[in-house]
């Protein structure tokens, strides 16, 4: 097909996971004469951050990643990254009471408790969320064959049709129950993983749901060093530009280019300390949630105006304590046989704690060492900031306690409308795919499609968006 020139310039703001692949796949599709610039108000990473105590940095935002996240796996591999492993250690779930369900090391131990409790609905789930991401996988053929999609929704329905897409207006609960889960294994088994991830429960939508519960598959990873270190390889990679600043108004206006015509183009005003500057853009990606506690973006003279969004995100306190847990709270077995290194929490557990469990540094390759004089370090996500009362009413000693509250991910309340990609002729908004989950992997996916549907819709290659039929279309091609 015919291209046209390529664009001057190009913005984007924010310098997550989002921003930067954005960049990655943006230098890819338009080559390596468009200008890209990547404004970042505080660090490269955004919610992939660590945290440094006594020396050691810990993963504090973005974790885990899954071993089908094909994304993040070709980042890492590109840019030469090692990763670790991220999930192993023994899981106990606690209803308040008592732990209702502890793993074992023995696997046949594990099916048989699990049969005993829950007969073959742990079998069920898995297969159930095999299915979803069976289906899920087909963005990665899509995107390999340069498809892109204008909606979030139009996207979803690309994976799996009308039921696919339906997932966003059911909740887990309603799904569950309807395919026959009992109210004991939703109590006990899958609201405690909703709670640990998503700090919710099964209220969530089931798509969120499943991607959720896909954490409990093995082979879980993660990126030796801290995940964070894909975002500054992406924007190396890309040889974007890093503009340290803040965005406050972006607004359509026409200027004359060096060619003499005039050409409407973007005004991007941000501000570096007190000083306020601006620069003008062919394109704007958005790469940070939309709303006003998170991003503070004006969209100026818009005809017609831009829709303000409200999406609110559920808030969230990571807390790394180093310290002797008081394991008495969820069992009565002697300190040294407790076991567990993570502890889930169900709805009705009455515990100010959503999850607690050991972390590894984001450099240790293996488990941490067995500790001599039984201190750790715990990783515990919590509604609200811990008080040292809480804290000291956990830990029977500790050496610290560090918190970051996060607004970590939408607060999920189905049916749930997703925000529109394209917010203007050529301005494109990517996290409205967090509606659908927020994951590392899902930004990932949200990048990779505005930048072919911004490089499609530049070249006018109407062919290559929103494509029905595109299973059974790529089914017998390489
Ligand atoms: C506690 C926690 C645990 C999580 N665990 C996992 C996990 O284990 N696995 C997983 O896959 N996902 C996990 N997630 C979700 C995952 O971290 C996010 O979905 C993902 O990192 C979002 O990336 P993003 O680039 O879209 O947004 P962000 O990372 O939020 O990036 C947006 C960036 O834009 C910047 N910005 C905002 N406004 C402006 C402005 N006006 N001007 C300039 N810059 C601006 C911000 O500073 C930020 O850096 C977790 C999230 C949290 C908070
Ligand atoms: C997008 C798909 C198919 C899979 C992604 C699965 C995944 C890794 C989801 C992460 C969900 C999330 C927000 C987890 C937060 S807590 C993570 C972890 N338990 C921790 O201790 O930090």
């Amino acid at each position: 097909a015919e291209l046209r020139a390529p664009p001057d310039k190009i913005a984007i703001i924010g310098a997550g996971i989002g921003g930067t692949s954005a960049a990655y796949y943006l230098r890819q599709k338009f080559g390596k004469d468009v200008k890209i610039d990547l404004f970042e108000r505080e660090e490269v990473g955004g919610r992939l951050a660590t945290m440094m105590v006594q020396g050691q940095e810990y993963e504090a935002g973005g974790s885990v990643i899954h071993p089908l996240n094909l994304h993040m796996k070709r980042f890492v591999k590109d840019l030469g990254l090692s990763t670790v492993q991220a999930s192993g250690g023994l899981l106990g779930i606690y209803n308040g009471e008592a732990l209702v369900f502890e793993e074992s090391n023995w696997f046949i131990i594990n099916v048989i408790k699990l049969v005993w409790r829950y007969g073959f609905q742990s079998l069920r789930m898995h297969m159930w969320v095999e299915d979803v991401l069976d289906k899920f996988m087909r963005i990665y053929r899509y995107q390999s064959h340069d498809y892109a999609f204008s909606s979030v929704e139009k996207l979803l329905h690309a994976l799996g049709g009308d039921d696919f897409l339906g997932m966003l207006n059911r909740t887990l609960l309603e799904t569950l129950q309807k395919a026959g889960f009992s109210e004991k294994f939703l109590n006990e088994m899958i609201a405690p993983v909703m709670r640990v991830n998503y700090g919710q429960s099964t209220d969530i939508n089931a798509f969120v749901g499943a991607v959720s519960l896909s954490c409990s598959d093995s082979g879980l990873w993660a990126v030796e060093g801290g995940n964070k270190l894909v975002c500054s390889g992406l924007l190396q990679a890309s040889k974007s530009n890093l503009i340290s600043g803040s965005v406050m108004y972006i607004e359509e206006k026409t200027k004359t280019k060096h060619t003499g015509n005039p050409t409407k183009m973007y005004e991007v005003v941000y501000q570096i300390g007190t000083e306020t500057h601006s620069d003008f853009y062919d394109i704007v990606l958005v790469a940070t949630p939309l709303n006003r506690k998170m991003s503070n973006i004006t969209f100026l003279n818009f005809d017609p105006p831009i829709e303000e969004f409200h999406q609110y995100y559920q808030h969230i306190v990571t807390t790394l304590v180093k310290g002797e847990l008081n394991t008495s709270i969820f069992s009565s077995r002697p300190i040294d046989k407790f076991g567990l290194s993570t502890v889930l929490t169900t709805d009705n557990s009455d515990l100010f704690i959503n999850s607690i469990g050991i972390v590894s540094s984001v450099r240790e390759k293996e488990d941490p060492e067995p500790s001599t004089d039984g201190t750790y370090v715990w990783k515990i996500f919590s509604q609200e900031t811990l008080t040292k009362a809480q804290i000291l009413k956990l830990f029977l000693s500790y050496d610290y306690a560090v918190k970051k509250p996060w607004l970590a991910y939408p607060h999920y309340k189905p049916p749930e409308k997703c925000p529109s990609i394209i917010l203007h002729d050529r301005l494109y908004y990517l996290n409205g795919i967090e509606c659908a989950a927020s994951a590392m992997e899902m930004s990932a996916i949200a990048a990779h499609n505005a930048a072919l549907l911004a490089y499609h819709r530049w070249n006018g290659h109407t062919d290559m968006i929103d494509q029905d039929g595109l299973y059974e279309k790529l089914k017998t091609e390489l």
